[in-house]
């Protein structure tokens, strides 16, 4: 992409309304536009991460077995009035009502639409164990959006269903999901540890949050230091060994973490004081197993090996993409900008023009950009016609994690400068050798 074609609004100040790094970093970078209160745009160079974070996240989902498909933001009233959410909800659900005067609403969450979809179809044991999941836009009119696209009134969340005959076969799913929130979260280069939560609103009685640990984020908790040293299961875990993701599980909940909702201070304080960890983390995930709550009143049944009906054990199974975006931000930045980890980069790499209009340093540049192009990497480069120091500053700014510097002396000598934005690191080496290196 070329920087003097593309759309990338860079701030110059700290915008007033920013509390927090993620927030004031978004804004300045041109990656998000707040529409309304908690409503927000995601301009083009946030849209290419917010596209990454869900590309991985849509990789784990199916990895696990989950089968993705696409439910609408517009719920009608009566599937809540079935399942007896639609009054409990309370403010946070958005009332519509459409030109025939019928009662919608604009989705939070999908448990009975998604229950609804299962029951149309599904009759016998034989179909399961399922999971169904998307990647939607979801409204919840917060008291207090804020931190940008932290806390927002629309969002966007991967809310994944499952259905099985028996709990036992319920809790097999929810450590399905349980490992592949491990391996997703790995990816996105977060450590996030699974804690004991409420199931508030959603329900049930077995529940995680997975939490992030970031001095600006709202939960509080409190977990053993062990927790930074687990394994992450890896590509090749078998999502059918049912033993096999039972001993992921015990093993991630072995030693304390819990959110300042569940705290047990007796039990944190047995252990070490060395070991112990309290801090503020940012709830990046939340699953839920809460057997028939929805499918007995919906009737979502199934016959069993018996021939009886039953009505089948769900779990629900949440992650925040556009949470993620500034989480990865507060995890990964510093006094110059965003540091993104390779796997979300909105580019691979960042080719810098010092003197736009320079024959050597245009030309350089061009061969550079056409080679990194050919070979598949995202490359942006900055051909605009800007002071070398303005380009310094905007790579740094928004984070690209390599960048190749094009300047009139080196190029004289046929020579670049290769720089790592997480390490600072620069080294010099001839066109070709930059080219073979990133391409
Ligand atoms: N207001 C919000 N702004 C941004 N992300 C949010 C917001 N509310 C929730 N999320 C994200 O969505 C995830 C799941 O939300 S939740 O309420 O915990 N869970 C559910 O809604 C269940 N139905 C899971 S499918 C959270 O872990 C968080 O990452």
């Amino acid at each position: 992409m070329r920087l003097s074609r593309y759309f990338m609004p860079i701030l110059k100040e700290n915008p007033k309304e920013a509390e927090i790094v993620s927030h004031r970093l978004m804004l300045r970078t041109g990656m998000i536009r707040q529409q309304s209160q908690g409503i927000y745009s995601w301009l083009p160079l946030g849209k290419r991460v917010l596209d990454k974070v869900n590309k991985i996240i849509r990789e784990e989902q199916n990895r696990s077995g989950a089968i993705e498909l696409l439910m609408p933001t517009l719920q009608s009233a009566e599937l809540w009035q079935e399942s007896g959410r639609y009054d409990a909800y309370g403010k946070e659900m958005l009332r519509i009502k459409d030109r025939q005067d019928r009662p919608m609403l604009y989705g939070p969450t999908n448990e009975e639409m998604v229950t609804d979809i299962f029951r149309s179809y599904v009759k016998s044991y034989k179909d399961l164990p399922l999971n169904l999941y998307h990647i939607q836009l979801k409204f919840r009119d917060e008291i207090r959006p804020r931190f940008g696209t932290m806390r927002s009134r629309e969002f966007m969340m991967k809310d994944a269903y499952s259905f099985d005959l028996t709990q036992e076969d319920a809790v097999h799913s929810y450590n399905k999901m349980f490992a592949a929130y491990l391996r997703t979260f790995n990816r996105l280069g977060l450590r996030a540890i699974p804690m004991r939560a409420d199931t508030g609103p959603i329900g049930g009685n077995l529940s995680h949050e997975f939490i992030i640990l970031a001095d600006t984020g709202e939960s509080e908790v409190f977990c053993h230091k062990d927790f930074v040293n687990f394994d992450i299961p890896g590509e090749d875990t078998n999502f059918d060994d049912v033993a096999g993701l039972k001993g992921i599980f015990d093993k991630w909940t072995s030693v304390y973490a819990a959110t300042s909702e569940m705290h047990d201070e007796a039990a944190f304080n047995a252990i070490p004081e060395g070991d112990r960890l309290s801090a503020r983390g940012i709830e990046v995930g939340h699953i839920f197993y809460f057997g028939t709550k929805y499918s007995e009143p919906m009737g979502a049944k199934v016959q069993g090996p018996d021939g009886k009906e039953h009505a089948v054990h769900m779990g629900s199974y949440g992650i925040g993409p556009t949470r993620l975006v500034p989480a990865i931000i507060e995890a990964s930045h510093d006094e110059n900008g965003i540091i993104w980890p390779d796997s979300v980069a909105p580019f691979d790499v960042v080719v810098i023009n010092m003197k736009a209009g320079d024959q050597a340093c245009d030309e350089a540049c061009e061969t550079i950009y056409a080679a990194l192009s050919k070979a598949g990497k995202d490359a942006l480069y900055d051909d605009r016609d800007e002071r070398a120091g303005t380009k310094f500053a905007t790579a740094d700014l928004i984070g690209v994690p390599v960048q190749i510097i094009v300047g009139p002396r080196s190029i004289a000598n046929g020579e670049v400068e290769v720089k790592d934005r997480k390490t600072g690191a620069r080294e010099t080496m001839t066109v070709e050798a930059a080219i073979k290196r990133l391409a």
